[in-house]
C-alpha cells in the first residue's frame, strides 16, 4: 500500500538536511519496497517568498492529506515578525494546531560513540535516555489575549496568556503515563506551580491521573529546579512531561547532553499516530548554505516516522543502527567534532548514512 510521505524542508539549513533524509528514505523504499510516495510544500519563510504567507492552504491540505510529514526547520532574521511567522495560526504553529499534533516527543539518547562530545562528563552522562513529552498546541505559544497594546499612559506593553484546559492536560498526561508504562514506570511532570495557577491545575490532573497508572511513580519538580537537575544529574530522569514553552527551553537543554542539538529528533503526534517529524532545532542562520550542517536529528527524526506513524519497523532499526555505524566509523560534522574523529561536512553525513543502510 502507498504511503504518503509530505516533505517540508523550510528554510535556512532545512532543505540541506531534509534532502540528507530524503536520500535515506529513497535508498530504503528502493531496497526494502515501502511504497512511500515523497512529494515536497513550501512553509515558512520559503512559502512567503513564494506565495506570500507562511502556510499555504495547498500546503495545509497537502499535510492533511499526508500520511506523515517530515520537517527541516522554518524561520530567519527575514521573516521572524509578528505580521509574517510568528502567530499561532500562521507558519510553524499553524500547521502544529491545523493538524492537531498536541503531543510532541523529544528522546533526548546518548550515543555512546558522542560521548566526548556531550557537554556533560562521561560519567554523568553515558547511558542518558531521557524522554521528554512536551505539550505542542496549547500554552502560552497559543493562549488568547495576545499582543502588543498602547496603555493610557502612552507606554507600550506586551502581553501573552497561558492557559491550559483540562481535557489538553489530560490528553498530553496520557501520552506521557502511557510511554512511562511503556519504559522505566518513571514519569517526572514539570511545572512552576508555586507561582502560576494553570500549572496548579497541570499538577492536580496528573495527580488524579497517576491513581489509573498505579505501575508509573510520579513525581513534579519546578522547572528552574528541572533546569538545574537536567544538566547535574539528568539520568534521573526517565520520561518528563511538560507545556510548550517549558518543553521548548528543556528539550534544547537536554539536546547538549547528548553532544548536540543536531542530534535530536522529533514526533509531533495526533491523537490517532498521525505525525509531523522533525528535528528539535530551528533553521540555523549562522550555518545555513555552508554545507556542515548535522543531518542526523533530520534522518532520525524520518526513522520515527516510519516507526510510529507509518508502522515500517525494520525500516527505522536500519536508519537507526546506519546512524550507530557511521559514528563508529568516526564520521563527524563539526557540532559533534572531536579530536580523533574525522571531520565530514552534510551531505558526507547522509551519504554515510545511506551506504551504511545495509551494512
Ligand atoms: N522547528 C523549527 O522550525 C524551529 C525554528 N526556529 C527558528 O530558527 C531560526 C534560528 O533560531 P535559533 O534560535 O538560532 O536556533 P537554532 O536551533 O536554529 O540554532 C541554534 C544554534 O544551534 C546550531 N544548530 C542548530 N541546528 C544544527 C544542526 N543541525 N547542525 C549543527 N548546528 C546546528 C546553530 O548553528 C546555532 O548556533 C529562528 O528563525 C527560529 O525562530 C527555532 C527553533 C525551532
Ligand atoms: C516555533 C517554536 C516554538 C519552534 C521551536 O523552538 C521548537 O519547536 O522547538
Ligand atoms: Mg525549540
Amino acid at each position: 500500500m502507498t504511503k504518503k510521505v509530505l516533505l517540508l524542508p523550510g528554510d535556512g539549513i532545512g532543505p540541506e538536511i531534509v534532502a540528507e533524509a530524503e536520500k535515506v528514505l529513497k535508498a530504503l523504499n528502493a531496497s526494502e519496497g515501502l511504497g512511500l510516495e515523497l512529494s515536497t510544500a513550501n512553509v515558512g519563510g520559503a512559502a512567503i517568498d513564494a506565495s506570500g504567507v507562511p502556510l499555504p492552504d495547498d500546503t495545509l491540505a497537502a499535510a492533511k492529506a499526508a500520511d506523515a510529514i517530515l520537517l527541516g526547520a522554518v524561520g530567519g532574521p527575514k521573516w521572524d515578525t509578528i505580521d509574517m511567522a510568528i502567530r499561532p495560526e500562521k507558519g510553524l504553529l499553524g500547521l502544529r494546531s491545523g493538524l492537531q499534533l498536541f503531543g510532541n516527543l523529544r528522546p533526548a539518547i546518548l550515543y555512546p560513540q558522542l560521548a566526548g562530545a556531550s557537554t556533560l562528563k562521561p560519567e554523568v552522562v553515558s547511558g542518558l535516555d531521557i524522554l521528554i513529552v512536551r505539550e505542542l498546541t496549547g500554552g502560552i505559544y497559543f493562549g488568547q489575549p495576545r499582543g502588543i497594546r498602547t496603555l493610557e499612559n502612552g507606554e507600550r506593553q506586551g502581553y501573552n496568556t497561558y492557559v491550559y484546559s483540562e481535557s489538553e492536560i489530560r490528553r498530553i498526561a496520557k501520552v506521557a503515563f502511557e510511554a512511562a508504562q511503556k519504559r522505566n514506570g518513571k514519569l517526572c511532570s514539570v511545572d512552576k506551580a508555586n507561582v502560576l495557577e494553570v500549572t496548579v491545575l497541570w499538577r492536580e490532573i496528573l495527580d488524579d491521573m497517576a491513581k489509573d497508572y498505579p505501575e508509573v511513580e510520579l513525581s513534579h519538580m519546578y522547572v528552574d529546579n528541572a533546569a538545574m537537575q537536567l544538566v547535574k544529574a539528568p539520568k534521573q530522569f526517565d520520561v518528563m512531561v511538560t507545556g510548550n514553552m517549558f518543553g521548548d527551553i528543556l528539550s534544547d537543554a537536554a539536546a547538549m547532553l547528548t553532544g548536540s542539538i543536531g542530534m535530536l529528533p522529533s514526533a509531533s503526534l495526533d491523537a490517532d499516530g498521525k505525525g509531523m517529524y522533525e528535528p528539535c532545532h530551528g533553521s540555523a542562520p549562522d550555518i545555513a548554505g555552508q554545507g556542515i550542517a548535522n543531518p542526523l536529528a533530520t534522518i532520525l527524526s524520518a526513522a520515527m516516522m516510519l516507526r510510529y506513524s507509518l508502522g515500517l519497523t525494520d525500516a527505522a532499526d536500519k536508519i537507526e543502527k546506519a546512524v550507530s555505524a557511521v559514528l563508529d566509523q568516526g564520521l563527524r560534522t563539526p557540532d559533534i567534532y572531536s579530536e580523533g574523529t574525522q571531520k565530514v561536512g552534510t551531505a558526507e553525513m547522509g551519504d554515510a548514512v545511506v551506504a551504511a543502510l545495509n551494512s
